[in-house]
């Protein structure tokens, strides 16, 4: 099992730029499905996920060409509305797939979806608006086929403001009969980023980034391919070196963020005391002086506090004077790093869906395992502040989501190592 291996004690400080968003650029890469043409998106991130669907999108038919961070997708040729089971389970936003494939082709197979282990992720409020646009689903050997001769406008109200149910149904929107609305939809900045690459291939989508998203389907009229788009940053990328340079007591500048995208984050690191300073496109966090600890953070659906940055934060809080008390609303079981942080000395009660943190003076070097990942930043943003040497098993979660995350923080001054 690979492992960045981290001697602690270093204090980050430099400049890096974020990567482009590894949650807007895998919808945005299922909706090339949409259009038979050459689509060029740019700064998407080389990671593991990204692989994946790129994988997938080939094994159904579409050309792929990659040059650094910039991909060419065409999918032209593509003729296979079942997605291959194995690549399938390789991750979670595969179900994204089920919107543009059922849109175009008028049935889709999948199967469920793997990813991370954060607690059950069910799929419920993706199928169920489907089948209020007019889809038949049958669930036969673990497969899901869903069927729809013409996809038709609805009315959806989603229980839970989904991101990936919100994803999934405004592309099957877009190419059905009639007006769908999403209403109580996730209004996260990757959604944002999805409706712009949509209406750049000539889709009528309004509202996304407000709770209601008013699509206007062309029935079965072809969209175009978009011949340059760029993909936001990768907010939950940013927050992660902005903890890191935090927990080490650092000054670490970040180009390529967007500021609205990131004060979800930036208000709650302020509040432990983390001197902000902000440019129009770049953040320099200075944490020269003692810390605080938060007497309430509680992840959101956006624009509340992500998620994605829980596991980090909580090894921040790990190592600030004081109690901190962290609820999280989103996932029923994302807390698995805390039992590896308390191997390197942390002091961490979970009671239900809230973590009891006390700030211990040291974190202390010591074999760990990430389970998923932000739990294997999070260990890795520990490590970074704890004394002697720490082991991070479980790279391969961590490549999920971060390009060159050991360049990255050795640039800043870290010492870390990845192993096979
Ligand atoms: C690739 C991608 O963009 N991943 C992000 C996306 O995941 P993802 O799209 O899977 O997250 P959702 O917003 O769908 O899930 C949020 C909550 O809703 C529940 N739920 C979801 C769908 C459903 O049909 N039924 C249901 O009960 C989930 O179990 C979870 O408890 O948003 C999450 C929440 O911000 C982030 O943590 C993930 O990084
Ligand atoms: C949970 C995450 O991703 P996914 O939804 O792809 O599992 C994440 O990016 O933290």
């Amino acid at each position: 099992m690979g492992a960045y291996v981290i001697t602690g004690g270093k204090s980050l400080s430099g400049k890096i730029r974020v990567q482009g968003s590894k949650n807007s650029s895998l919808p945005i890469l299922a909706s090339t499905l949409l259009n038979a043409g050459k689509n060029v998106i740019k700064d998407v991130p080389n990671l593991k996920d990204i692989k994946v669907m790129t994988d997938i999108l080939e094994k159904l038919g579409a050309k792929v060409s990659k040059s650094g961070n910039i991909l060419e997708m065409d999918s032209s040729n593509v003729n296979i509305w079942e997605v291959p089971e194995d690549l399938m389970r390789e991750m979670r936003s595969s179900i994204v797939l089920m919107g543009p494939l059922l849109g175009r082709f008028k049935k889709v197979r999948v199967s469920y979806p793997g990813g991370c282990e954060i607690g059950p992720r069910p799929i419920d409020l993706h199928l169920k608006g489907l089948s209020l646009m007019g889809a038949t689903l049958r669930e036969k050997h673990g497969f899901i086929y869903a069927e729809a001769p013409a996809l038709r406008g609805a009315d959806i109200h989603l229980d839970f403001p989904s991101v990936g149910a919100t994803e999934n149904l405004m592309m099957a929107g877009v190419l059905a009969n009639g007006k769908t609305i999403i209403r109580n939809a996730a209004k996260e900045p990757e959604i944002v980023d999805l409706q712009n690459f949509l209406n750049r291939m000539g889709a009528d989508i309004k509202g996304a980034g407000t709770d209601t998203i008013k699509i206007d389907g062309c029935g079965s009229d072809e969209l175009k391919p978009v011949e340059d788009y760029t993909v936001i940053p990768d907010r939950i990328v940013a927050g992660t070196y902005l903890v890191a340079a935090a927990i080490t007591r650092g000054q670490v500048t970040l180009k390529n963020v967007v500021l609205e995208h990131m004060e979800p984050i930036l208000a709650k690191l302020r509040e432990t005391g983390c001197k902000l300073e902000c440019c129009d496109d770049c953040i320099n966090l200075t944490a020269d002086t003692t810390l605080r600890s938060l007497d309430s953070l509680r992840t959101l659906p956006y624009p509340g506090f992500p998620t994605d940055m829980q596991a980090p934060m909580m090894a921040l809080l790990a190592t600030v004077e004081g109690t901190s008390i962290l609820t999280e609303t989103v996932f029923e079981n994302r807390f698995k790093h805390a039992e590896e942080l308390r191997r390197m000395g942390a002091h961490i009660t979970i009671n239900g869906n809230t973590a009891i943190i006390k700030g211990v003076r040291k974190l202390t070097g010591a074999i760990v395992e990430a389970k998923d990942l932000r739990a294997g930043a999070a260990l890795v943003i520990a490590a970074l502040a704890a004394e002697g040497e720490t082991t991070v098993y479980g790279s391969s979660h961590v490549e999920r989501g971060y390009e060159r995350l050991e360049d990255n923080l050795s640039s800043l001054g870290a010492e870390i190592v990845k192993k096979k």
